[in-house]
């Protein structure tokens, strides 16, 4: 997919299993919103092929739409509508709706039902919109940042939702920023960047490696020249250091008291003073990482 000349989706090959929640994790601009619209079939693939429960979502649109659900990223309802208006209007184009009034008690729409769209908060907004594309009893729901400006206990609820989607047989694909979110969720991962597939697998796939352990290394002056090549050569083959900015390092290995010395040892020899060592379990945001040498999150 590309918008002019700017390639926005890239050869992108993934494949969704049935029942399961996937997660389309990228940085912004990653393609994940263009990804996520060609399958829903607002945009036609100006090459590829895409198939969603077999059918083409442009040319099968019409058998397709009743067993989707879709819950776009912002905007989705008419300005001027009540919240429950909207969610009882979508309600009534299914065939077999789920309870309208459980919904809107399990997102806590009530508090807000006779609010117009336009005047809810975003993170009612957000939760209006997850209702909406989950009433229909959709085979395959696909939701794009879900859980974006929502606060904790909404999130929660609708991690528990889509949970319960799942164990109703439901397929959900999700794009999602929040490291956290994917890791919760998601059977599996893709992640994407530059419209490009760079890895996938089930979280722990991704963050398994070693001891699935980092070390985040900062110290209050800049690095000299080659300090990850030297700092690699000083802790051994166990592991991979990669620079994350001019005073900081990721170590990815075993976080051992032995790798702990060497790194405080290596920090005298080159004459720098760590400000902060932090001992972590390997992320996603460091799979990431490690894939792009950039941060997921700006
Ligand atoms: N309608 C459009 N016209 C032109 N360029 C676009 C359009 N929509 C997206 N793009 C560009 O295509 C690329 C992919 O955008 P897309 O929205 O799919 O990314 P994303 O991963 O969903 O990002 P975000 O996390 O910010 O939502 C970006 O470089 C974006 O600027």
């Amino acid at each position: 997919m590309s918008y002019g000349d700017k390639t926005a989706v890239d050869g992108l090959s993934l494949a969704v299993d049935r029942g399961s929640i996937t997660a389309v994790l990228g940085p912004n601009g990653a393609g994940k919103t263009t990804t996520l619209e060609t399958c829903e079939g607002y945009r036609r693939p100006h090459s590829g092929r895409v198939r969603v429960l077999g059918l083409d979502p442009i040319a099968d649109r019409r058998r397709l739409l009743p067993r989707i659900g879709v819950m776009l990223q912002g905007q989705g309802a008419w300005s001027g509508v009540r919240a429950m208006e909207m969610l009882r209007h979508i309600a009534r184009l299914h065939a077999h709706p789920l309870d309208v009034d459980m919904l809107s008690d399990r997102l806590g729409l009530d508090e807000c039902g006779r609010t117009p769209y336009r005047r809810l908060s975003g993170g009612q907004q957000q939760r209006l919109g997850l209702a909406m594309a989950l009433v229909g009893r959709p085979e395959i729901v696909f939701v794009d940042e879900p859980t974006a400006g929502m606060d904790p206990a909404a999130r929660r609820t609708t991690w528990e939702l889509l949970r319960e989607m799942r164990a109703d047989g439901v397929t959900v694909v999700l794009t999602t920023h929040y490291l956290e979110e994917a890791e919760q969720l998601a059977d599996r991962v893709h992640i994407i960047d530059h419209g490009r597939l760079i890895a996938s697998g089930s979280p722990l796939e991704l963050t398994r490696g070693g001891t699935a352990a980092t070390i985040r290394l900062v110290v209050t002056r800049p690095f000299p020249p080659g300090a990850p090549d030297s700092l690699r050569i000083a802790l051994g083959d166990a592991t991979e250091v990669t620079q994350l900015d001019e005073r900081s390092l990721l170590v990815i290995g075993p976080a051992d008291s032995t790798t702990l010395a060497r790194v405080s040892h290596w920090c005298e020899e080159q004459g720098v003073l760590p400000e902060s060592l932090t001992l972590g379990r390997r992320s996603l945001e460091d799979v990431f990482l490690e894939l792009t040498g950039r941060e997921l999150q700006p």
